[in-house]
């Protein structure tokens, strides 16, 4: 059942991930608990690596933004002074990553090395990621009506192409135009919008955004984004406002595109 036009205006579809395409649960239940039983190993096992390096490097620049945030963990400069100095190191950035994700923070420090340790479990086939089943018949539909489709999440572009090159519908990479991550911006404020239409070359008002999280479609909606709140299984619940303020979907295909019958 078709349940919102899209405005005749709008010619890019920008996708947030978690809630959106893909169900909470597969972030929380899978994606995340990865994370924390795999994080030691995995430091200890790249440490000496350049990409391993940058990665600590900006998850301690956030620990130190982080200072005067209650709970916040440390992460202390290295002395190089033997196996034990680098052990408490490594417990520290341990402790660190598993204090931002207990709070669901949206670092790209966070960011950046979960999507570093994704890559060799997506990679080897391990991990599969999951869509609902509305979005990919969807997305070819918007796209063969001449619509771009984006996506932005939190998540950092590597690991969203991760999901969508190694997902349970098989490589859905090719029907992504492009991806935004929080290095554009975070996905509460509005400025973050205006530099996505910049840099896809658009009016805001040409972007549809989809997301889950009513803060994130506020935000767009001040930048004259125009929005859908999608709802899911296992998605936040919405206040009676929001769910009058906002045009709300529950697939994909309750969106009519302006040429659809
Ligand atoms: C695309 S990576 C996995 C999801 C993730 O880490 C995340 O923070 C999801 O954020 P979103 O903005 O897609 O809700
Ligand atoms: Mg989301």
């Amino acid at each position: 059942m078709v349940v919102l036009s899209v405005p005749a205006e709008v010619t890019v579809i920008l996708l947030d991930i978690e809630g959106t395409t893909t169900p909470i649960a597969f972030v929380k239940d899978i994606l995340f608990p990865y994370i924390k039983e795999n994080v030691k190993e995995y430091l200890q096992t790249h440490w000496e690596e350049e990409e391993c390096q940058q990665d600590v490097s900006l998850l301690r620049k956030q620990a130190e933004e982080d200072a005067h945030l209650d709970g916040a963990v440390p992460i202390p400069e290295a002395t190089g002074d033997g196996a034990e100095d680098l052990q408490q190191m490594i417990q520290a950035v341990v402790d660190n990553v598993c204090w931002q994700m207990s709070l669901d923070r949206k670092t790209t420090a966070l960011k950046q090395l979960q999507g570093h340790m994704w890559r060799a479990a997506f990679t080897a086939g391990r991990m599969k990621a999951e869509f609902f089943a509305d979005v990919v018949p969807a997305v070819r539909k918007w796209r063969a009506a001449g619509m771009k489709v984006y996506i932005y999440s939190s998540g950092s572009v590597e690991a969203q192409k991760l999901l969508f090159g190694h997902s349970t519908e098989g490589d859905i990479l090719e029907l992504v135009d492009g991806h935004f991550d929080t290095k554009i911006g975070h996905k509460v404020e509005s400025e973050s919008y205006r530099k996505i239409a910049d840099s896809i070359g658009c009016a805001t008002s040409n972007i549809l955004f989809l997301t889950d999280v009513t803060p994130e479609a506020s935000a767009a909606e001040a930048a004259d984004v125009r929005v859908a709140v999608v709802l899911r299984p296992g998605n936040a619940g919405l206040t009676d406002d929001e769910k009058t303020h906002y045009s709300l979907i529950t697939s994909f295909s309750d969106l009519c595109l302006p040429s659809s019958p």
